[in-house]
């Protein structure tokens, strides 16, 4: 049998830390959104007890190290499965890119291998096993648009934001998320309005939310990439009306309503990045799949 899953990548709206924990991770209150930029990951059951992973991009690893490999791996440990299966997987999401793409694609294995398998779990038994894989997994198995805490894997769903493009640019640079997180200075950082924005978002206002876009870790990855800077600098002159980076970066993604000035914004970025897309928001949990 063979099955088709969409994995979507997300945006970070809000993303504060807290403090960092005991256990080396840090404590997190953010806004993740779907957006509708997708890696296709395609299933194909196998009657031996093997896990194989095809990819045509360079940067994705094929063995182990590879998240949708590890979730195939943990399904069938924990629930005993003799079945294999061959995971192909079409990138769309540019890769260590602040967009959670190999989360994503964890969490469309997860969810697939569940049907493929028939091991009947529910969606929040997924999200639980994901957060066991990293901790955009949970948020990733089920989309839309959620607060996360504790060290991102604590999931409060929350309604749609308004219709709005999102421009994305990545400069040709991989970012660490480890990296990010231990070059922030904790007691140098200007703390988002996250209860704002969850407010903005609930009220479907559009200015309320653009005024209110924030990530702490952006200071940290301008600092260690200053062509991030150069990006939200053109972004904003070619006139979005929000720029943020994404999560650990380096995404820079700008927030439009009108087609026509997000075209603008689009063509003016591809004169001098590679990887510019032009996507909307889906943050409406039930456009998975
Ligand atoms: C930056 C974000 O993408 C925002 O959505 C996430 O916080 C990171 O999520 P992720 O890539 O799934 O992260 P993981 O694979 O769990 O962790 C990668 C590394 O980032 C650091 N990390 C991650 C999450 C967190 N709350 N605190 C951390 O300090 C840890 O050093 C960890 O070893
Ligand atoms: N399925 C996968 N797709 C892409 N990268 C993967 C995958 N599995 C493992 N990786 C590894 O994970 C690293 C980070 O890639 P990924 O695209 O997930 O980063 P990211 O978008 O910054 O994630 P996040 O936003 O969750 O921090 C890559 O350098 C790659 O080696």
């Amino acid at each position: 049998m063979r099955l088709l899953v969409k994995a979507p990548a997300k945006i970070n709206l809000s993303l504060d830390v807290l403090h960092k924990r005991p256990d080396g991770f840090h404590e997190v209150k953010m806004i993740m959104t779907t957006i509708d930029l997708a890696d296709r990951i395609e299933l194909f059951e196998l009657e031996s007890d093997t896990i194989k992973i095809l990819s045509h991009n360079r940067f994705v690893p094929d063995d182990n190290r590879n998240l949708a490999y590890q979730a195939a791996s943990l399904l069938k440990r924990r629930y005993g499965i003799k079945k294999g299966v061959e995971i192909t997987i079409t990138k769309t999401i540019p890769v260590a890119a602040g967009l959670a793409g190999g989360s994503s694609d964890a969490a469309a294995t997860l969810r697939g291998l569940n049907k493929l398998w028939g091991i009947g779990l529910t969606v929040d038994e997924l999200a639980d096993i994901g957060s066991e894989i990293g901790s955009d997994v949970a948020f990733c198995v089920y989309g839309g648009t959620a607060i996360s805490t504790g060290r991102g894997e604590q999931i409060e769903h929350i309604s749609a934001p308004p219709h709005c493009w999102v421009v994305l640019a990545k400069p040709s640079i991989g970012v660490s998320t480890a990296d990010v997180y231990r070059n922030l200075k904790l007691e140098n950082i200007t703390h988002p309005d996250v209860s704002g924005m969850v407010q903005a978002i609930e009220n479907k206002d559009y200015p309320g939310i653009c005024s209110l876009v924030g990530n702490v870790l952006e200071d940290v990855t301008l600092k260690l990439y200053p062509e991030v800077a150069h990006i939200k600098e053109q972004m904003k002159r070619f006139g979005a009306d929000a720029v943020l980076m994404s999560g650990s970066g380096p995404t820079v993604f700008g927030l439009v309503q009108h087609e026509s000035r997000m075209q603008r914004v689009y063509n003016g970025l591809r004169g001098f990045c590679d990887q510019v897309y032009a996507v909307r928001m889906m943050g409406d949990r039930n456009q998975l799949d």
